[in-house]
């Protein structure tokens, strides 16, 4: 059972989390415990109906290319794809947990996208953004988007998925905490950089990336 509520500050390594301090804001409507022990009394309950269950919203984000696509690919049981095939436009995934939905919505990464990103900040529980961690030459515009997004929406909770840890380029995740410049929200906001390869390229790579982002939107969506 995951520990609940969460709790923040410093490296577990067993997850390649990296918790920045914590300021939960819970949002309006998101106020049941999907991840702690049931109740007594819910055990006995029946299994509501999809149509009766409360809506969560993820909004996922990120460059073209860091694997948003991937993720909720993976997270809808379908393998991954073979090379990059971009999102023109939206794409989109609902899935029911026992006590709540979960839509998560992907707007393409490409730069004529990107215009829209702010347009949906403000209507989500969580924002997912999704990183590649060896892409150095654009870590810049990944910074740039992100900053963008988290000024639009002080409160937000936030997930920074740092990627594509598998492969040899990458930067360490101190590194990207340094350069995506998530230290100017110290405590000032509900922010994670979670390390993950969703879709390792080579063998040898055995990294559950996607149940650990799934686990810790749960705690931040119950
Ligand atoms: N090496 C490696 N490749 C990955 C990983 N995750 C995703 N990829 C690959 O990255 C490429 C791009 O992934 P997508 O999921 O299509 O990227 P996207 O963010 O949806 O891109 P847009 O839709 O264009 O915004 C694909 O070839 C994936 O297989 C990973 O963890 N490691
Ligand atoms: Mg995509």
């Amino acid at each position: 059972m995951p520990a609940c509520p969460l709790t923040g500050g410093g490296w577990d390594e067993h997850f390649g989390l990296l918790s920045l301090p914590l300021r939960r804001v819970r949002r309006e409507g998101a106020g049941r415990n999907q991840t702690c022990a049931p109740q007594p009394e819910e055990e006995e309950d029946e299994e509501p109906a999809l149509e009766e269950l409360e809506q969560r919203e993820v909004l996922v984000l990120g460059l073209d290319g860091s694997g948003k696509s991937t993720f909720l690919r993976l997270l809808a049981g379908k393998p991954p794809l073979e090379g990059h095939i971009p999102t023109w436009g939206f794409n989109s995934v609902r899935l029911p947990t026992r006590n709540f939905k979960v839509d998560l919505l992907e707007i393409g990464g490409s730069q004529n996208l990107r215009f829209y990103w702010k347009e949906f900040v403000n209507e989500v529980d969580v924002l997912v953004f999704m990183v590649d961690s060896a892409d150095r030459m654009r870590l810049p515009w990944a910074r740039q988007e992100l900053h963008k997004l988290l000024n639009k929406d002080p409160d937000l909770p936030v997930v920074v998925v740092a990627n594509k840890q598998d492969l040899s380029e990458a930067l360490s995740m101190v590194e990207l905490q340094q350069e995506l410049g998530l230290h100017v929200f110290d405590g000032q906001r509900e922010m994670f950089l979670l390390a993950a390869s969703i879709a390792p390229a080579g063998p040898g790579f055995e990294d559950p990336g996607t149940v650990h982002i799934w686990k810790l939107l749960l705690e931040l969506l119950s």
